[in-house]
């Protein structure tokens, strides 16, 4: 293991994950958090902004994040970038940064990258500068595709914390020789190659860590089929990692609400809404004593 990673702590876990069958994503179950909890505790998720007019599939990350419990949030990114975010959010904390000169604050409990980053050396040298940070990175979109020549150098910086969440086409372009395999056989062989957890998503999505371990949530809806979908979904597993869900959970977990929102919303859902309907998908998760 190339990064040093920070204990976990199981008091901080109030998600617990449920497979039923085996292998199929079952509803997880929500404790209430400790009572003196403050929201260090509930864990800082940061998410690298796209640049200025690309700022939109951040901010959906940002958002699912915060609302699926981490208990701060920033987007860093250039200042342009954060001008733009500036006029959106409230809650969610901005600061400028610069990934390649700067180091992350040692607060920091996950990161996300890749919604909107775009497909330059830039997005490159981002990701590889936070998967030296001690701490899960969520790869999704662009963060995928800008390593389309050069997955091997990828491949070496990532380990089994990390989370990659590639659609359909943006699996062909990191793992060409899988991309025609059954999906199952397909995420396996990718999660073992890429030393990480890949989550391969579709109508059902397909969680793969790189020891063999596998499950697949089919609880999802054809009204998640909407531009920003999988950018809530980045932002859900995010969350789920600044609370300390190991990251295999925390994909399957994801995954799991990510589909129950399509599930409650139905027709008419976007991405701008998705994040609404967290807290009531949430609800219907909690165990209360
Ligand atoms: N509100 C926003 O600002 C949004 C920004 N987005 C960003 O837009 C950029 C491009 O992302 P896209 O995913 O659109 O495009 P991609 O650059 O990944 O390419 C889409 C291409 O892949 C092919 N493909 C094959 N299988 C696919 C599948 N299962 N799902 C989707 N496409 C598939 C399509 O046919 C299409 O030609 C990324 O940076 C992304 O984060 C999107 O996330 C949408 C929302
Ligand atoms: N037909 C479908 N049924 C269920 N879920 C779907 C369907 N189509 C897409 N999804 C889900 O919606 C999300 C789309 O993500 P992605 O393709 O990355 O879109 P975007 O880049 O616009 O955010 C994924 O989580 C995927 O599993």
């Amino acid at each position: 293991m190339g990064k040093h990673r920070q204990k976990r702590h199981d008091e901080r876990m109030t998600f617990k994950l449920q497979l039923a069958d085996g292998n199929s994503v079952a509803q997880p179950v929500l404790t209430m958090p400790a009572k003196d909890i403050h929201k260090y505790g509930r864990g800082h998720a940061v998410v690298m902004s796209g640049p200025a007019l690309k700022t939109g599939a951040s901010r959906l990350a940002a958002r699912a994040a915060l609302a699926v419990g981490a208990g701060l949030v920033t987007l860093i990114g250039d200042r342009a970038a954060l001008d733009e975010q500036a006029a959106h959010v409230t809650a969610i904390m901005l600061k400028e940064f610069d990934p390649v000169s700067e180091s992350l604050d040692g607060r920091v409990k996950a990161v996300a990258i890749g919604p909107g980053a775009g497909v330059t050396p830039e997005t490159q040298q981002h990701v590889l500068k936070m998967l030296q940070a001690h701490v899960p990175v969520v790869l999704d979109a662009d963060a995928i595709t800008v390593f389309s020549e050069s997955s091997q150098l990828l491949f070496k910086h990532l380990d089994q914390n990390d989370v990659m969440t590639p659609h359909h086409g943006e699996f062909s372009r990191l793992f060409p020789d899988f991309a025609d395999d059954e999906p199952l056989a397909a995420a396996c062989a990718a999660a073992r190659r890429a030393g990480c957890v890949v989550v391969l998503k579709g109508p059902n999505t397909i969680i793969a860590a790189p020891c063999g371990k596998w499950a697949i949530n089919r609880h999802s809806s054809p009204w998640l089929a909407t531009a920003g979908s999988g950018d809530i979904l980045t932002g859900l597993i995010c969350g789920l990692l600044a609370q300390g869900v190991p990251s295999f959970d925390a994909a399957a977990i994801g995954a799991w609400l990510h589909g129950d929102i399509g599930i409650r919303a139905g027709p008419g859902l976007t991405a701008d809404a998705m994040p609404d309907y967290i807290p009531l998908v949430l609800r219907g998760c909690l165990q209360e004593d």
